[in-house]
């Protein structure tokens, strides 16, 4: 028995219209299955007699999936593709594969992003709009990365386009991707990733406690974060580190804290004290972990931001390891087509070929 899909998808809607029109309910079941499997339109779910296909046509469209390819980029293990929304807002989703057959999504929850980070090229766009929970769903079951193994990516990450807690429609989202049935997701490999919309992060984690979460800091300093991520005078580093305080007792789950390093601006070594004492002061050190980013050149962007060195970079992460603190530097791929953290800003289509399937 599938569980009730959440109201305001569009599989609420079929579900919905099936019932009122008398259909019984193995039929829905196997539409979902057929979605699972790849089906894009009711003409392909061959499982359904040909006048429900019509008629669910008739009533929702041909297409099931709302996105439309318009181009696609790649570079090594990286494809980057731009769609469009029926009602015509532009998104970017990044496609990475990595070695032993693993694969993630990055997918966008706003067609660009009102918050303005000065550092970030969708944040330079502006705002167009949310995207709809199907929206987001779809970027993540799209069938262009389905192999024969699965039908979902292993992974999937809320760092594309916009701010995914400024989104009410990705708490929804995240209802479809993990419910048995529907995305079958282990939340513990969905990652959102927030500058801090203080309320939300507390209700994701009070509805999705096994959610990775990803708070993006960029600066011990109050004043200076402010300068580079406007929402701090809204809703402080410090508001959203006290609720991922109490969060991680609750689960003694890991927090990542992301921060970006742009060279000349918050790479320097009280930058890095004022990080490691932040991460010291926290309820459960050992459960935050500090993930460097390289100042990836972003369309846009503040033009005196530049990447410091990757020596730097390394120096950087070894040296808050030496005061205890538990950090990486974040891989990154696909800087050469824009896909990296930070580049998106879905212009794709005005310099590159569309290669859609
Ligand atoms: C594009 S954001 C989307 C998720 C969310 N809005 C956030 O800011 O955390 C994903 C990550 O990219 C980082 N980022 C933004 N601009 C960047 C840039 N120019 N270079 C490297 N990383 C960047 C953000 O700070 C964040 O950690
Ligand atoms: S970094 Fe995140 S919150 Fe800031 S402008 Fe970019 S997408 Fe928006």
């Amino acid at each position: 028995m599938l569980p009730s899909p959440p109201s305001g998808t569009i599989l609420a809607n079929i579900h919905e219209h099936l019932a009122r029109t008398g259909v019984p309910s193995y039929r829905f079941r196997q539409l979902v299955l057929a979605l699972q499997q790849g089906a894009e339109s009711f003409d392909e779910v061959r499982e359904l007699p040909e006048p429900l296909r019509q008629d669910l046509s008739a009533h929702f469209g041909r297409t099931i999936l709302p996105l439309r390819i318009m181009s696609v980029q790649s570079e090594e293990q990286v494809e980057k593709v731009l769609f469009e929304t029926q009602a015509g807002a532009r998104l970017e989703t990044v496609h990475s594969r990595y070695r032993a057959g693993w694969s993630s999504v990055c997918v966008s929850s706003q067609a660009g992003c009102g918050l303005g980070c000065t550092f970030c090229a969708t944040g330079a766009m502006g705002f167009v709009r949310n995207l709809s929970s199907d929206e987001i769903c779809a970027q993540v079951v799209h069938r262009r990365w389905r192999t024969e193994a699965s039908t979902v990516p292993d992974s999937v990450a809320f760092m594309g386009m916009g701010e995914a807690l400024a989104n009410p429609s990705v708490f929804t989202a995240l209802q479809v991707l993990t419910s048995e049935g529907f995305g079958g997701l282990s939340p513990r490999r969905i990652t959102v990733s927030t500058v801090g919309v203080a309320p939300n992060l507390e209700r994701l984690t009070r509805e999705h406690p096994q959610v990775t979460i990803t708070l993006s800091v960029h600066s011990p300093f109050a004043a200076q974060r402010a300068e580079l991520i406007p929402l701090e005078r809204r809703y402080s580093l410090e508001e959203n580190l006290s609720i991922l305080d109490k969060h991680v007792v609750d689960v003694r789950r890991k927090i990542y804290l992301a921060y970006l390093l742009i060279a000349g601006v918050n790479d320097s070594v009280d930058h890095l004290k004022a990080l490691a004492r932040l991460v010291e002061a926290r309820s459960r050190p050992e459960l935050f972990h500090v993930s460097v980013i390289r100042y990836n050149d972003a369309f846009g962007a503040a033009p005196s931001y530049r990447a410091p060195t990757l020596e730097h970079v390394t120096g950087f992460v070894a040296q808050l390891q030496a005061s205890g603190v538990h950090a990486t530097r974040r891989q990154q791929f696909g800087s050469s087509i824009d896909a990296a953290c930070g580049q998106l800003h879905a212009r794709t289509a005005l310099s590159a070929p569309t290669t859609a399937r």
